[in-house]
């Protein structure tokens, strides 16, 4: 009989990360956040921010599950999403204030969505991807910013807009991963996974039903 593949966990609390996860057939065993001060450091940049966010978040919720006799050969899976205008970071919106600002800057303008995904082994190993997506939006009404605003999808992410919400009709181009914006890099997800001898294929004979 074959082994059975190690349980996964997806170290995130976001919603978007797991839906795209079970979008490729990927029902991870159990979601644990984790909790973070995601303040970038001094010169740090965008890109390299993304990266170690990821990285970190894979590492705190290695140390949860070896905690645990059950946890402890599970692969752990970690993202992270950061939008910038040149070495600019914006902050995940919390207030409307935010959130407009926000919405001014990137206003007929292109910015940069890096998306970076790690998977912790359970020896420990650390292994991890870096996307970047280019985007740009149309130039913005005043009454479209406030329509946005009064809609709320802003709250929460990343640059203070959601690609798979309302906000996708703002977007003209767009290079790179679609669903790296939205949170995950499917591809690279798919790549570091196997990569750790995870069967990512095994739920696809399912997946019409
Ligand atoms: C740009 C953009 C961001 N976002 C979201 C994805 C992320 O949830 C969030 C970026 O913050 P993250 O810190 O990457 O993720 P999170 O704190 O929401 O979740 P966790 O750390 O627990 O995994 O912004 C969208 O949903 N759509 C978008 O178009």
């Amino acid at each position: 009989m074959a082994t059975p593949p190690p349980p996964l966990i997806l170290a995130s609390a976001s919603p978007r990360r797991l839906a795209l996860l079970e979008q490729i057939g990927l029902k991870p065993d159990h979601l644990i956040p984790a909790d973070l001060d995601e303040t970038p450091r001094r010169f740090e940049t965008p890109r390299a921010l993304a990266g170690r966010l990821a990285r970190e978040k894979a590492e705190a919720v290695r140390k949860i599950a070896d905690k645990s006799d059950d946890l402890k050969p599970a692969l752990v899976l970690a993202a992270d999403t950061v939008v910038a205008v040149g070495r600019r970071v914006l902050p995940k919106a919390e207030l409307s204030d935010q959130a407009l600002a926000c919405l001014s800057l990137l206003s007929g303008r292109g910015h940069r969505v890096f998306t970076g995904v790690a998977l912790a082994t359970p020896k420990g190993a650390v292994r991890s991807k870096l996307v970047e997506t280019r985007v740009r939006f149309k130039r913005l009404s005043r009454s479209e910013v406030d329509d946005y605003l009064a809609s709320g999808e802003w709250r929460g992410k990343a640059g203070g807009y959601a690609i798979q919400g309302l906000a996708g009709s703002f977007v003209v181009k767009l290079t790179g991963s679609y669903p790296a914006v939205m949170g995950l890099p499917l591809g690279e997800t798919v790549a570091l996974l196997s990569g750790a001898g995870f069967p990512v294929r095994a739920g696809w004979a399912d997946a019409a039903a």
